[in-house]
């Protein structure tokens, strides 16, 4: 049975903007620590999962798949580099679930061959956050993925705004994450309540 993800899906850089949203209302929020102590992914991601469950709302880490499991998060997400070092057995016996990146067919091809519980393509418009060897993949490869994927569920990330949610989830996207559109908002709070709202029409 695929799991169910949320449609709206931050992605937040700090337990301090995780503390700050989920108390609104997210229920799936990703903690993606870049340039870190290893203590300090720690003691975020452990205070990340008190806050979270607080809250029903589900955790997943980026890249520390072992501090994923020493935590308890709901879930890892892993870029294809992940995969090469993650122990993706010790994340099933932990019931750590696993999302994994992809950008090319490939990309696809490895994803699928690992039996993830969701997967991801990005990015669908130009991002500002990170330098990407991909062209903007565009709506049309959301659908290409969602045939090609089944029932499984599909995450669409870069450059999604609220102006361009109904467009993603019509194309086939399940749940998109999102990090530019919230974090430099004028009123970041105003806008994840907008995504809240939104999101709350797209139950799927
Ligand atoms: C939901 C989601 N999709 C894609 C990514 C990117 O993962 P990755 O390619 O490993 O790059 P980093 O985020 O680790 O820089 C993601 N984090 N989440
Ligand atoms: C971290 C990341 N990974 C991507 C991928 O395509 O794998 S796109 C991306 C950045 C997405 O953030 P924003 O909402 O700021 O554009
Ligand atoms: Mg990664």
């Amino acid at each position: 049975m695929p799991v169910k993800l949320a449609p709206f899906y931050p992605i937040v850089p700090d337990i301090g903007w995780l503390e700050r949203i989920v108390p609104l209302g997210v229920k799936l929020v990703q903690l993606r620590i870049k340039d870190a102590a290893r203590d300090d992914v720690i003691d975020q991601t452990r205070r990340a999962l008190a806050v979270t469950r607080a809250h029903g709302c589900q955790l997943v880490v980026n890249d520390y798949w072992d501090v994923a499991i020493e935590a308890g998060a709901d879930f890892i997400h892993l870029g294809q580099d992940d995969l090469e070092t993650a122990d993706l057995a010790a994340l099933r016996q932990a019931g750590v679930r696993f999302g994994v990146s992809t950008h090319d067919e490939a990309e696809l091809a490895k994803a699928l061959s690992v039996n993830p519980d969701y997967v991801a393509l990005g990015p669908i418009y130009p991002t500002k956050l990170k330098v990407m060897p991909w062209a903007p993949q565009g709506l049309e490869r959301i659908k290409l993925w969602r045939s090609k994927i089944g029932a499984l569920p599909l995450v669409a990330i870069g450059g999604l705004t609220p102006d361009r949610a109904d467009g993603a989830v019509d194309a086939g996207a399940n749940s998109l994450a999102v990090i530019t559109d919230f974090v430099t908002a004028e009123d970041a709070n105003a806008r994840v309540k907008e995504w809240l709202a939104w999101a709350a029409g797209r139950q799927n």
